[in-house]
């Protein structure tokens, strides 16, 4: 499995408020449609070994939490180099090398040391960004933190939106907010967390996705993890079908980032499961779809150990950082 090349970018369109007042979204048929996931396909023995080493090479391996040290960054980035232990590939028949994550997610603090310790393995450092989670900073302070970081060697920015934008229906101040984003960022690819779990609606959700795609966004994200409610099946699905229709009428194809709570092996099947079902194969590598997740790799670790062993190993066995 090797990494892919970054897709192009999405350069974004003006703010068609004619197509973003339109939106309607179905909550019951989106909820029941969720519901189904699980059920309709179910991934088996190897086949359920490889999409998990897929899911590994999706992930935004993170940590994201106040005691931060140097120190927990750096066992991240070695674990982010080597996700699945070598015996486990091994009886795989995967090569040692295939398996590397998406990108290791820090915040601005830790830049430096994660690019240090990540140096000659290809893994991207992603920094959260513009005062997250809340996102309430001035701009002119939100906009250095983005450009400090793409200084430090960040080549991907998760930033944050103005909650409020959203709630009163500001769509160009949202528009012009991730615009801004985008070109602090220059090269470095956008990731723009909705925080859905505080718009109130699916519908808000679709139409902060069209917005945020309009300005430019390279990925839209669902959560930040620290949310009362991240990232549910739900407003996935509504999310992934607003990255459909903005791409069928732009031909830009923009990535999917769902983040927060996703800690089983089989939340990790079923996010894929939405994704092929829903956009099909581009969206199952990296240059497309990341999870978010700080301890996600644990439980899928044990379950790979499970498929080679026949044996369930402590969490404590599989540590992350
Ligand atoms: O962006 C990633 C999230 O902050 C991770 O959330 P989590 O700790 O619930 O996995």
């Amino acid at each position: 499995m090797v990494q892919d090349p970054a897709p192009p970018r999405n350069p974004g369109m003006p703010l068609e408020l004619d197509w973003v007042e339109q939106v309607r979204v179905n909550r019951s048929a989106v909820e029941r449609r969720a519901a189904t996931l699980g059920t309709r396909r179910s991934v088996k023995k190897e086949w359920q070994a490889g999409w998990l080493l897929r899911a590994v090479t999706c992930m935004d391996l993170t940590t994201l939490a106040s005691d931060d040290t140097a120190g927990r960054v750096q066992r991240l980035c070695a674990k982010a180099r080597r996700p699945v232990r070598p015996e486990l590939l091994e009886a795989m028949g995967v090569q040692r090398t295939a398996v590397k994550v998406g990108a290791v997610c820090v915040y601005h603090a830790f830049v430096e040391t994660a690019v240090a310790a990540l140096e000659g393995s290809g893994i991207p450092v992603a920094a959260v960004s513009t005062a997250f989670p809340h996102g309430l900073a001035p701009m002119e302070t939100r906009l250095a933190e983005i450009r400090a970081s793409v200084a430090a060697g960040a080549r991907e920015i998760d930033v944050v939106i103005t909650r409020g934008h959203v709630l009163t229906g500001n769509w160009t101040a949202l528009y012009d907010e991730v615009r801004a984003f985008r070109d602090a960022c220059g090269d470095a690819h956008l990731k723009t967390i909705l925080a859905t779990g505080e718009l109130g609606t699916l519908r808000a959700a679709y139409r902060a996705s069209l917005v945020a795609m309009m300005a430019g966004t390279d990925f839209i994200k669902t959560s930040t993890g620290k949310e009362g409610v991240n990232a549910t099946l739900p407003v996935g699905l509504t999310m992934v079908r607003a990255l459909r229709e903005y791409g069928e009428r732009s031909g830009v194809s923009v990535g999917f980032k769902p983040a927060g709570g996703i800690r089983t092996a089989k939340d990790a099947l079923l996010w894929l499961t939405l994704m092929k079902e829903e956009v099909g194969d581009p969206w199952l590598h990296p240059a497309l779809f990341r999870f978010g997740a700080s301890s996600l790799l644990a439980d899928i670790e044990r379950q790979l150990e499970h498929h080679v062993t026949g044996r369930y190993s402590a969490f404590h066995r599989h540590p992350l950082a």
